[in-house]
């Protein structure tokens, strides 16, 4: 892409939209508000009927959102009453931010920044009662893939390495599940890298770990320079608060992979994810939403914020001139529900912690209601997919004869 093409990033160097930190919010301060109010049902859609429900959330938390500066936002998906079983409602929380300092600062120095900068954010969900809390991907470093330089290696840890001894205490204090993106250094198998994300149980145990199904070589996203495509496959991992599964960034282009974890049994997706404006904006709003509608789930998508620059100049493959930074990530974090509904996102341009609570009855009453699960014709795709992936594969093709008639 020329840079003449590079995006909005260049245009509005605060990473608002038209002075507005989300498109909501510039929506909501633009359009008169019944005008605002048909808007938002299109965009947004309907849970059970009406425009989703805000939140209140405590002072304690509304306090620490005003004094560190970052968007609070709470919501809540219902779900129909039922005869025979109770609610099952979970409190769910999503952290997107920034990093905290330089990166050309010293690696000790970031790393315990961003642990600062969290701290008073996790202590938010804490205070609001979150049950489940998801870091963005890689949380504990700048997002330095773009520049294929081994030295960013250093970040990586063991999955009971220092970030999880620091989440550790929050999920024992606040009996919370935490999700914990990190880049791994797996010891046992020749130190090789991984892109992970830590399940810490709500007694602060680990329950165990995923790794990152695709990774991309798309734009700057140059992290096949560092690890592999995972070899953990679609773990579900049975919480105190519901079947949870992580869909790390990248895999959202992949329906494929979004499949795997419902039919293992997820009822909450999670994609923590690091993505900048120009390369997938206009994706963002729909992919996650289309793959809760699909698998009958809840979906959480988290990116990070801000626009990171690094000492060196790098290049990609796609004919710019050499840069130092990775384009802005939009933030803009988001819950999606079954049933095509789905909550504003946090701001484009600031740390966020955005909460909802979800009935996961939903899932249960969309796959009666859908019936996608009944409908899937499975039994057809492993046909496909089995004959698709032998090397002697003929795309099943019917072509009009009248093409390769000779004309007369
Ligand atoms: N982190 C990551 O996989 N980013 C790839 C770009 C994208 O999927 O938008």
């Amino acid at each position: 892409m020329g840079s003449e093409n590079r995006g909005e990033s260049e245009k509005t160097s605060d990473g608002s939209i038209c002075g507005h930190d989300s498109l909501h919010r510039l929506l909501r301060a633009k359009l008169v508000p019944q005008v605002f109010q048909e808007v938002s049902r299109l965009l947004l859609g309907l849970n059970c009927g009406k425009a989703l429900e805000e939140l209140a959330l405590p002072e304690s938390a509304t306090s620490l959102s005003s004094k560190h500066g970052f968007d609070l936002q709470g919501f809540s998906f219902e779900a129909d009453k039922e005869q025979l079983r109770e609610p099952r409602i979970v409190r769910v929380g999503l952290i997107q931010n920034s990093i905290a300092v330089p990166t050309t600062a010293g690696f000790a120095e970031q790393r315990q920044g961003i642990f600062e900068k969290l701290q008073p954010i996790v202590e938010a969900a804490g205070a609001s009662g979150v049950n489940i809390l998801c870091l963005q991907e890689a949380w504990t470093m700048p997002f330095a893939f773009c520049t294929r330089e081994k030295r960013w290696c250093e970040f990586a840890e063991t999955v009971d390495g220092e970030s999880t001894k620091f989440l550790q205490e929050f999920a024992r204090r606040f009996n919370m599940v935490i999700i914990s993106p990190i880049l791994e250094r797996d010891v046992a198998h020749g130190e090789t890298i991984w892109n992970t994300a830590v399940i810490i149980g709500n007694h602060g145990n680990i329950i165990g770990k995923h790794r990152k199904n695709h990774i991309p070589r798309v734009g700057d996203f140059n992290e096949s320079t560092y690890y592999m495509e995972g070899n953990t496959g679609h773990p579900v991992f049975e919480t105190a608060y519901g079947k949870i599964a992580v869909n790390i960034c990248y895999g959202r282009h992949h329906p494929l992979n979004w499949l795997a974890f419902g039919l293992n049994g997820a009822e909450i997706v999670f994609n923590p994810s690091a993505t900048v404006g120009e390369l997938s904006e206009p994706m963002w709003p729909i992919e996650a939403r289309n793959a809760a509608i699909a698998n009958s789930y809840y979906v959480a998508s988290i990116n990070r914020v801000g626009t990171e620059v690094f000492p060196s100049p790098f290049t990609s493959g796609d004919g710019r001139p050499q840069h130092a930074d990775f384009g802005h990530f939009y933030g803009s974090s988001y819950f999606s529900a079954p049933d095509a509904s789905c909550t504003p996102s946090l701001a484009r341009n600031m740390d966020g912690l955005i909460i909802s609570d979800m009935d996961l009855n939903l899932c249960r009453q969309l796959k009666d209601k859908w019936g996608f699960r009944m409908t899937a014709r499975y039994d057809l795709y492993h046909d496909l997919l089995r004959r698709y992936t032998q090397p002697d594969f003929e795309p099943q093709v019917v072509s009009d004869p009248l093409l390769h008639k000779e004309a007369s």
